[in-house]
């Protein structure tokens, strides 16, 4: 539990504010956000690092002289360049003091309970002890990630599962612009979102030549942050004091509110995690009882069961072709379709899906 007016803080930096735009990692900018994020540590903030630029660090030494196409050769040069941004924060964080720790994620871990849970014991110890947890996706062996994954995202979703209080997504430009300002001279900075609008959307574009998802995908991983209940920044760090400026709320860039409260870490995996195994169809008076009266869905509501899950496999809920939410079902399909049968004359003791163990779609 962290003190009064102490934050728990995810910071997701981005290859280019990392790596020199000739492949390498930049010493300079690095021994720089090494010193912002330890006067965050040292003012008792909890500290974890997202941080890409393994490809862009890597890929000299395999040998290119650009940043690499195939999927291979960018697994290589993260492999490399991987090694190489950990020797360098370990020294560079060591002349402040402080340890660092690699944890290397892929989606499929998020998706595995267990792993999930193993992840979460393993961090939350990590900063129990004062130490700097670095992640990074595991590009040598993940292959989504690689082609359209990007840190935003995971940076998002690493501060769900540790109830961040703030994610801040470090970039090379000062926040999202009404259009691109590298193709626009009068683009105008957003300095606040409360909601992430179409317009938004749409006015976030591509990446500039380092970075993968450019600020389309900052845009959509602080929508997830924010339906995880969770505020982010988008902006540079220029300074050693930069970060305690964006914790206090003043730095300069675009803030997004979080919505509502965190959301549990089991409602997290339901909603973003889970393996959907199957569909349950519902009428319009179970899907008030769900969404407005937040009460638990039982069998009277279901008109129809598609798919073969099992008790506790989480399903879909529709009604009609509206998608309402996710749930765990307590019973699997086929149980479910003899109860759905007159000439069965199943009985179900308990609800299909209890409130506890459902998620509206955002
Ligand atoms: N509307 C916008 N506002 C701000 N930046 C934008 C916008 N549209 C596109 N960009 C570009 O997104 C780039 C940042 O994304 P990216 O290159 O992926 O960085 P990183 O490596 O930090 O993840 C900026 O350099 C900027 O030119
Ligand atoms: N995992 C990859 C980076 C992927 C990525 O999202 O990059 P960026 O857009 O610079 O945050 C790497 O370390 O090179």
């Amino acid at each position: 539990m962290q003190s009064e007016g102490k934050k728990r803080i995810v910071v997701k930096v981005g290859s280019s504010s990392l790596a020199s735009p000739h492949g390498g990692c930049d010493f300079a900018k690095m021994k720089l956000l090494v010193e912002a994020l330890s006067l965050l540590k040292n003012e008792g903030h909890e500290v974890l690092l997202v941080s890409s630029g393994a490809v862009a660090s890597g890929y000299t030494l395999l040998g290119y002289q650009q940043r690499p196409r195939t999927l291979v050769a960018k697994q290589a040069a993260a492999a490399i360049g991987q090694s190489v941004l950990m020797q360098s924060y370990a020294s560079l964080f060591a002349e402040h003091h402080y340890n660092v720790a690699q944890i290397l994620l892929t989606r499929s871990d998020f998706s595995d309970k267990e792993r999930y849970h193993h992840a979460f014991e393993t961090i939350s110890l990590l900063l129990s002890r004062g130490i700097v947890p670095i992640i990074n996706e595991n590009d040598p062996v993940s292959v989504a990630e690689l082609t359209f994954g990007d840190n935003d995202m995971l940076g998002a979703l690493v501060s769900g599962l540790v109830h961040a209080d703030l994610y801040t997504i470090i970039t090379d430009t000062d926040g999202l612009y009404d259009k691109d300002p590298r193709k626009h001279k009068d683009a105008v900075r957003i300095p606040y979102l409360a909601e992430i609008t179409a317009e938004a959307e749409a006015a976030a574009g591509d990446a500039g030549s380092l970075g993968t998802g450019g600020m389309r995908s900052k845009i959509i991983a602080a929508k997830t942050a924010q339906n995880l209940g969770i505020s982010t920044f988008i902006g540079r760090a220029t300074r050693p004091d930069s970060l305690l400026e964006i914790a206090a709320g003043r730095g300069e860039g675009t803030y997004v509110s979080g919505k509502n409260e965190n959301l549990p870490t089991r409602k997290q995996w339901i909603a973003l995690h889970s393996p959907v195994k199957g569909q349950i169809f519902i009428d319009e008076g179970a899907a008030h009882a769900l969404t407005r009266d937040r009460r638990s869905l039982l069998i009277g509501g279901v008109r129809d069961v598609a798919g073969d899950f099992q008790p506790g496999e989480v399903v879909e809920v529709f009604c009609g072709s509206q998608p309402l939410g996710r749930g765990v079902s307590r019973y699997g399909a086929e149980v479910l379709r003899l109860a759905l049968s007159p000439q069965q004359g199943v009985r179900l003791e308990n609800e299909v899906i209890h409130r506890d163990q459902w998620v509206l779609v955002p």
